[in-house]
């Protein structure tokens, strides 16, 4: 009897011992699978992000080439059209299919919609109509959005106020709307912000050339053919960025972009907004000036510009404020930036803090862009500073 307790308080000593002196192995690997959690891939998000903006980029082809654009005057005075109605519709049904419990930061909301009937049966007519020619990418985005009434809600899907915690998808269905109204470029803009940090960018400008050495060329309008044209942007944080032809088929393999080397600021190029009023021409005129760039500027619209400076079709992409109380949405630079800084270049504002997409809706704490390759953005932002007069 004695001898069976003694053998049992034995074991349980032993247990007990053995129990304690794999505490530090455990914590160990808690310590170690914390560290393996933020190198996450985001292939996946990236595959859905591509085909869903593929998808909406074919919207946006159809409508272009229609009479009726259905264009209406936004509270701000900036339009809106079918296009972007549609394409935000078959994103946010994509990234509901794919992530329900993802918050959505969109530009667009239906209100307009509920009361404009004919503007939304055009809407669905064209939504109805666009499909992925890959059957088995059409199946991983969910397939067709069941009926007109939920097409309503599902572009109401976008009204997250954003902010520091949590996935929160972020969507321009169309960039640069005047742009693509004018035939010049547009961008169909799709990111993925994690903790307020973005993880996936993915940009389709069906205006822009297929070749990624084209030289970058202003294009604000008319002369479309869809010949030679047509680019999908990508990356994800940490994985270099990416182009492959945008087309209706099946996606092509991604190539590595990257910015072009300036080792003589004075020949770069430099992109700007064509609407003066979105950006100053002039604030823009004297940094280049100061810079020694001699280069007329190249305008065009939408996120193009991040682009094609990532694939070192230009070199410098500057966006001064033109209003003391107008705030930068996230939606209008959130793919551009992870796909710069992916290529090798650095985003800052004017007073050289980075872009911070933690703020909800807007850059609320950011004014103005200065997105340049990373070996000459001090001697850029310098420019920026010194003819703004921002205090280092
Ligand atoms: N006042 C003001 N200041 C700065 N930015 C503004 C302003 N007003 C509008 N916007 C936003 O500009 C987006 C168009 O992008 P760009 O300026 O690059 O293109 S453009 O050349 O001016 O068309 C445009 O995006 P879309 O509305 O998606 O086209 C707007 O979100
Ligand atoms: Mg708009
Ligand atoms: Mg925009
Ligand atoms: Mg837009």
């Amino acid at each position: 009897m004695s001898y069976k307790l003694t053998l049992r308080t034995l074991t349980l000593v032993s247990t007990l011992i053995l129990a304690l002196s794999l505490i530090p192995t455990l914590r160990r690997l808690t310590l170690l699978t914390h560290h393996i959690a933020p190198t996450m891939t985001y292939t996946r998000e990236q595959q859905i992000a591509l085909l869903a903006v593929q998808r909406a980029a074919i919207l946006t082809k159809a409508v272009y080439k229609t009479s009726a654009k259905g264009t209406l005057s936004k509270s701000d005075a900036s339009p809106v059209t079918v296009g972007d109605f549609g394409a935000q519709a078959l994103i946010i049904s994509a990234l509901k299919h794919n992530f329900p419990d993802d918050e959505i930061v969109a530009e667009e909301e239906a209100s307009d919609l509920r009361s404009n009937t004919a503007l939304r049966d055009q809407i669905w007519a064209h939504v109805q109509e666009t499909r992925l020619q890959d059957e088995d990418a059409e199946k991983e985005l969910g397939g067709p959005i069941p009926s007109v009434e939920r097409m309503v809600d599902v572009i109401d899907m976008g009204g997250s106020k954003g902010g520091a915690s949590g996935r929160i998808w972020t969507i321009d269905p169309i960039d640069g709307t005047k742009g693509f109204l004018r035939g010049g470029q547009y961008a169909v803009c799709l990111a993925l912000l994690v903790d307020g940090q973005v993880k996936v960018g993915v940009l389709g400008c069906p205006n822009l050339p297929v070749d990624d050495t084209a030289r970058l060329e202003a294009s604000i309008g008319q002369d479309q053919t869809d010949e030679g044209k047509g680019v999908l942007f990508s990356a994800i944080e940490g994985q270099g960025a990416l182009s492959r032809p945008l087309t209706d088929g099946p996606l092509a393999d991604g190539k590595k972009i990257a910015m072009r080397g300036v080792t003589d600021i004075a020949k770069a190029i430099f992109c700007e907004s064509v609407e003066a009023g979105h950006s100053s021409h002039g604030d823009q005129a004297a940094i280049a000036k100061k810079l020694g760039i001699t280069n007329a500027s190249v305008r065009m619209d939408s996120q193009a510009k991040y682009g094609s400076i990532a694939r070192g079709a230009g070199d410098l992409y500057l966006r001064l404020p033109v209003s003391q109380t107008y705030q930068e949405k996230i939606w209008d630079h959130a793919a551009g930036v992870v796909i710069v800084n992916e290529a090798g270049g650095k985003v800052t504002d004017v007073a050289g803090k980075p872009l911070d997409f933690s703020k909800g809706r807007t850059l609320a704490d950011n004014k103005g862009v200065v997105a340049a390759p990373k070996d000459v953005h001090e001697q850029v932002l310098a420019a920026v500073k010194d003819v703004l007069g921002v205090k280092a």
